[in-house]
């Protein structure tokens, strides 16, 4: 079997490649990465690495890699032969990857069905790719492509720094990892993926893995920076960074437990867990890489307007209000939007800015209470 993954970075490699050969596929990963493609197409294979007091490590073997900006009919021409595409490119990158996928869906061969996952952090990942490769063909291809190509949406949880190694193909990854999928966008027969969970609704495990491993992080990130840390682990010694951390996670609670039927002790199961992931002492994780693209992070969907907004009838979100408050301060200059976060915040003012970001109105109690703690923080 023949798999076609786009993006062989840090959860391409560290987890859905994994996955993938484990579950007897050949490997095909597509990047624009020089450096990696190339060494992927020398050795073949790759170590993963545990990050727990074991460190055990395990090869992934039997993978090749393309690279699409310099060779985008190859790319096209594995996509058309695949039986499962996946992708973890980054939201914002979808886009880039749908030409090749539409090109390469509308060369298969008729009737043989394939289906085609994105591993992103955003609810709807797929339903988003699927939407960009529609725009790359005519709709009678679209009829016949969509006729026997699934966009299952899925949920993917693993922590994966950004990380160093002699061999660039190395990578190293917490134990714990959860994929979930679901089954109602598959077409044809459901795919073997070992380990991962297979739903009919998707909507309660992505909303739950988003806004809890994900809000949590973002609070670790903005807050932590705020207050000169530079890794997870710093900021989770930190008394008064927990306290806030878990401010923020009892409110998403509530905003979960509200919404789905959530058992609340299994919740607070799910939660405690995570936070003792965040302080898993064989990780290093920085609080750029955490806090990266803070306008997705402070978009209307995403990790924290989402539930402040949908809690705001009910509560008070204070400990979310706090840290979009302190997203507003993210200023990585090696971080496009960061810097454009930050040239809005100075033509416009932080209100303005704010509402830019995440539709949070400016003059509404929600975004004067957001901008006060905003000036505070300063
Ligand atoms: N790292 C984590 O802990 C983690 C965990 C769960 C989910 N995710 C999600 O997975 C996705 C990827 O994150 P990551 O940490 O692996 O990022 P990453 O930067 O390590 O990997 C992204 C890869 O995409 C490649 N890429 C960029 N443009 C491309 C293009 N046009 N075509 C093909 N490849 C392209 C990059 O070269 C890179 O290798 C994101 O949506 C992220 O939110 C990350
Ligand atoms: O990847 P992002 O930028 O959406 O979020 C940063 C981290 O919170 C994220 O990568 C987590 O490590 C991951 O989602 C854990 O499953």
């Amino acid at each position: 079997m023949k798999a076609v993954h786009f993006g062989a970075g840090n959860i391409g490699r560290g987890f859905i490649g994994a996955i993938l050969q484990q579950s007897g596929y050949e490997v095909t990963f597509i990047d624009v990465n020089d450096e990696v493609i190339d060494r992927l197409n020398q050795d073949g294979k790759y170590e993963v690495v545990l990050a727990d007091e074991t460190k055990e490590s395990f090869v992934v073997n039997g993978v090749n890699g393309i690279n699409s900006k310099e060779n985008p009919v190859a790319a096209a021409a594995a996509v058309a032969e695949a039986d499962i595409v996946t992708a973890s490119v980054g939201p914002h990158v979808l886009p880039f990857i749908a030409p090749v996928i539409a090109k390469g869906l509308s060369e298969r061969q008729a009737g043989v069905s394939v289906n085609v996952i994105a591993c992103e952090n955003m609810i709807g990942g797929s339903d988003q790719l699927k939407e960009e490769v529609e725009k790359h063909l005519s709709p009678e291809d679209a009829e016949r492509v969509f006729a026997q190509a699934g966009f299952p949406n899925s949920a993917v949880d693993r922590i994966v720094p950004i990380q160093h190694h002699d061999n660039p193909l190395t990578i190293e990854v917490e134990r714990y990892f959860e994929w979930v999928i679901e089954t109602t966008g598959l077409k044809g027969e459901q795919p073997v993926l070992k380990g991962a969970l297979f739903v009919e609704n998707l909507v309660p495990f992505i909303e739950r893995k988003l806004l809890t491993v994900n809000t949590g992080h973002a609070s670790i990130a903005y807050n932590g920076l705020l207050k000169g840390y530079k890794t997870v682990k710093e900021a989770m010694d930190d008394p008064e960074m927990i306290h806030l951390l878990e401010g923020v996670l009892e409110e998403t609670s509530i905003f979960l437990t509200g919404k789905f039927d959530l058992d609340k002790s299994e919740h607070q199961t799910y939660v405690k867990k995570i936070i003792e992931r965040y302080r898993n002492p064989y990780i290093s994780d920085g609080l750029d890489r955490v806090g990266r693209a803070p306008l997705r992070k402070l978009s209307a969907g995403d990790r924290l307007t989402y539930p402040a907004v949908g809690l705001s009838n009910h509560v008070e979100p204070v400990n979310l209000e706090k840290t979009i408050a302190a997203a507003l301060r993210f200023n990585i200059t090696e971080d496009p939007e960061a810097v454009q976060l930050q040239e809005w915040i100075k033509q416009d003012g932080p209100a303005a800015a704010l509402e830019k970001a995440s539709g949070i109105e400016a003059g509404s109690e929600m975004s004067n209470r957001i901008i006060g703690y905003y000036q505070q923080s300063n």
